[in-house]
């Protein structure tokens, strides 16, 4: 496998301290792992430049060499050396490193981007990206999966993803799927989600046998579908389930669906806000290939995931990093390894113990540009088997 490096190479020594850890084991601390109240500085530079080498070089399956210039007389030796190396063979083409402006423009100038999301026109996800850039191209997707892809392959600069909603709770496979590719959180989005019941034209809704959608839309308007007595089906998304009742024409099926939906397909809405909980909010995650500089403008989160040795009271130490340090937890998730699932532990004298082994995914309020956030993953790398920085992002602080 090819080593290319990719543009935020150039980017690193603006971002020193605000990317991920990854792949912590090897740099563990054999010595305090006891929690206290301050952290050696010196450490926690040590720790990000590490980071910045890991996250440097990504490996790609199909590197396509760039064109050598030799616009200079050193030009070829430079790029001979460049080459033997495996890195960037023209320096003339890296890009250029972010700047404070481009973060800015990134979320006001949104007219060029590509936003890929899982579904078709109509979808939740659509209406979150076209929140997130108002003027941003969507591009549906089949599943989460090519949405991810999508953006891997520079088709699209972006990808939503819905990770969590009021009533539903979490989406967990979204969770595996953040680890599993090498996208960075960079943005979220909370959207109030009003689901409207769908109908071929002229249909009453007490006429419904069976109503359509997106499991999360089903179990989001549990009480009311029970309350029609209608079968509920499940659909890869809600504007999907819209469109099969557009096109099949039965009269008895109807779907869980948006306005907008109802719109595109041409169907009637025979009830509104038909959720159980009016307050139903779905958040969404926007990712790209390449993280932003966090600032301290704003309230910034920072979302990471990490593993733990088996111990008792390791996920209180862990968690003590940030109350320590006053930074409040948003979100929790704890999901299976689904490689290890299992840990085994040799207690010599009980033999050994099997465990369940997680993977923990915290969102905590703060910014990867204050040290204090620096501090507190310095020190959970103490005891983290492996940790890593999935994105540091503006909240949205705006419903
Ligand atoms: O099916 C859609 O329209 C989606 O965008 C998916 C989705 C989800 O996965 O949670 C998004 C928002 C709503 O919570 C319901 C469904």
């Amino acid at each position: 496998m090819a080593l290319k490096a990719v543009p935020i190479w150039v980017c690193v020594n603006h971002i020193r301290t605000q990317l991920g850890f990854t792949d912590l084991g090897s740099r563990r601390s054999g010595s305090d792992s006891n929690l206290r109240f301050g952290v050696d500085k010196s450490r926690e530079w040590e720790c990000c430049g590490m980071v910045l080498s890991q996250r440097a070089i990504t490996p790609v399956e199909d590197e396509k060499p760039l064109a050598p210039r030799f616009d200079s007389p050193g030009g070829a030796d430079q790029t001979q050396i460049t080459e033997s190396r495996g890195f960037h063979r023209d320096l003339n083409s890296l890009p250029r490193p972010l700047s404070a402006t481009d973060l800015s423009s990134s979320t006001s100038d949104c007219s060029k981007v590509r936003v890929a999301y899982q579904g078709i026109p109509g979808a939740y996800s659509e209406t979150a990206a076209l929140k997130a850039y108002p003027n941003c191209e969507t591009v549906p997707c089949d599943q989460f999966e090519a949405a991810f892809k999508a953006v891997e392959l520079w088709l699209v600069d972006k990808a939503v993803l819905p990770i969590e909603n009021s009533v539903g709770g979490s989406i967990h496979r979204n969770y595996d799927l953040l680890l599993r590719h090498r996208l960075h959180i960079v943005r979220e989005v909370q959207m109030v989600v009003n689901h409207c019941l769908l109908g071929l034209h002229g249909v009453r809704k007490e006429e419904l046998k069976c109503v359509l959608s997106h499991p999360q839309a089903l179990a989001q308007c549990e009480m009311t579908l029970h309350n029609l007595g209608v079968v509920k089906v499940n659909a890869d998304d809600t504007a999907g389930a819209a469109q099969i009742v557009a096109t099949d024409g039965i009269r008895d099926t109807g779907a869980v669906a948006s306005a907008r939906a109802a719109e595109i397909y041409g169907l009637d809405i025979l009830a509104e806000r038909i959720q159980d909980d009016c307050d139903n909010i779905t958040r969404f995650l926007i990712l790209a290939r390449e993280p932003i500089i966090p600032g301290t403008d704003r309230p910034y989160k920072t979302s990471i995931v990490f593993t733990l040795e088996e111990g008792p009271g390791v996920l209180f130490k862990a968690l003590a990093v940030f109350a320590l340090r006053g930074i409040n937890l948003t979100k929790i998730e704890s999901r299976p390894q689904k490689k290890h699932p299992l840990r085994v532990v040799d207690d010599s004298n009980k033999g050994s113990a099997r465990y369940f082994d997680y993977l923990f995914y915290i969102d905590f309020e703060a910014s990867m540009a204050e040290p204090r956030a620096q501090y507190a993953l310095g020190h959970l790398q103490e005891f983290a088997r492996f940790l890593r920085v999935l994105g540091c992002f503006p909240m949205d602080t705006a419903l």
